[in-house]
C-alpha cells in the first residue's frame, strides 16, 4: 500500500489532511509528523491517523512526502527526513518561497521534488493550488502532486518562475477576501444592522458573487457593471473606492506579498 508522509500539521497541514481525508483517502495511508505533542493527539483523535513526533520516523517508508512547515522551518527539517527518505519517494512541498533548488540541494542526489502553493478553501474541497516541478521530477511525479492537490481542489502546472506571484495571489488570496468581509459587516454594523444580520447579509452576498462570476464566466467589470445603476447607490460607494485609491492599494499589498515571498526563497 502507498504511504504518504504529512510533515507539519498545522493549518494548512490539517487542510490537506482533512480534504484527502474526506476525498476518500483511507487514514491508513497517511501519517502524520509533528512536533507538538498537543497537536498530535488533536489530529488523532478528530482523523483516526498514525503521528509521529519526528519528521524522520514518519518519512520511512513513504513514497510521498509533503512538506507543510513554515519555511524557516525547512533548512532544519531536510537533514532530518534525508537520511530516511525511500528511494523514488517524491518531496512536494507547500512551503512559500522556499524553490526546489533549495530542496534538491539538502536531500539525497535526485530526489524528485514538486513545489506547489495550495490555499485554504482546500478545506470545502475549493482550493486553488498552483504546481512546478523541479529538476528531477517526471511527468508522473508532477501528476502525483497534481492529483493530491486535485482531491482537494483545483490546480494547475506553472513554471516554477511564477509561484512568489501565485503565492501572493491565490496563497494569501483568501486573506484578503476575509479582510473585506470584515470591512463589510463592520460597515454595516456602523449603519446600525445587528451583526448577526449584517455577517448573514455579507457572507451570502460573497458567496453568491464568486459563483455568479465562475459560472457566468462573465469578466469582473461586466458583473460590476450590472449592479452599478446610473446615479444610484453603487456608483457613490464606488467613487468613494476610487477616490481613496483602493484598487492601488491592493496591487501594492500584493506586490509586498511577492516580495515577501521572494526573501522567505532567498539563500543566506
Ligand atoms: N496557512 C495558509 O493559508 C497557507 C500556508 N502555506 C504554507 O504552509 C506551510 C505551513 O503553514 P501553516 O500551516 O500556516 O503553519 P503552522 O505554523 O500552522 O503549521 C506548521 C506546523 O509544522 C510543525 N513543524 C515545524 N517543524 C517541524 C518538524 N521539523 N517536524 C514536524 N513538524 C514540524 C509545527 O509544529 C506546526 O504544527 C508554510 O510553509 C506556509 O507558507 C501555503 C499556502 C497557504
Ligand atoms: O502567509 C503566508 O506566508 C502563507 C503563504 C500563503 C498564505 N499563507
Amino acid at each position: 500500500m502507498s504511504r504518504t508522509a504529512l510533515i507539519g500539521t498545522g493549518v494548512m497541514g490539517e487542510t490537506l489532511l482533512a480534504g484527502l481525508l474526506h476525498a476518500g483517502w483511507a487514514p491508513t495511508g497517511i501519517v502524520g509528523a509533528d512536533r507538538r505533542e498537543s497537536r498530535r493527539h488533536e489530529l488523532e483523535g478528530r482523523y483516526g491517523v498514525k503521528t509521529e513526533e519526528f519528521a524522520a520516523d514518519a518519512v520511512a517508508g513513504a513514497d510521498t512526502v509533503i512538506l507543510v512547515v513554515k519555511p524557516q522551518d525547512v533548512a532544519d527539517l531536510l537533514p532530518e527526513i534525508a537520511a530516511n527518505l525511500a528511494p523514488g519517494a517524491v518531496v512536494v512541498s507547500l512551503c512559500a518561497g522556499v524553490t526546489t533548488g533549495q530542496l534538491e540541494d539538502g536531500l539525497p542526489a535526485d530526489t524528485p521534488v514538486v513545489r506547489v502553493m495550495p490555499n485554504t478553501p482546500a478545506q470545502v474541497s475549493e482550493g486553488m493550488a498552483a504546481v512546478s516541478a523541479g529538476a528531477h521530477a517526471s511527468a508522473v511525479d508532477l501528476e502525483k502532486a497534481v492529483d493530491i492537490m486535485e482531491a482537494v481542489g483545483k490546480a494547475i502546472v506553472v513554471p516554477e518562475r511564477y509561484q512568489d506571484a501565485v503565492t501572493a495571489l491565490s496563497g494569501s488570496g483568501p486573506a484578503y477576501l476575509f479582510f473585506v468581509v470584515e470591512a463589510m459587516i463592520d460597515a454595516g454594523v456602523g449603519l446600525g444592522l445587528p451583526r448577526d444580520i449584517s455577517t448573514a447579509l455579507v457572507n451570502q452576498t460573497m458567496y453568491g458573487s464568486a459563483k455568479l462570476l465562475v459560472e457566468s464566466e462573465r469578466h469582473p467589470t461586466l458583473l460590476r457593471e450590472m449592479v452599478t445603476s446610473p446615479a444610484g447607490t453603487t456608483a457613490a460607494a464606488l467613487r468613494h473606492l476610487e477616490e481613496r485609491s483602493v484598487k492601488a492599494a491592493f496591487m501594492a499589498a500584493i506586490e509586498a506579498a511577492r516580495d515577501r515571498s521572494e526573501e522567505l526563497g532567498r539563500r543566506d
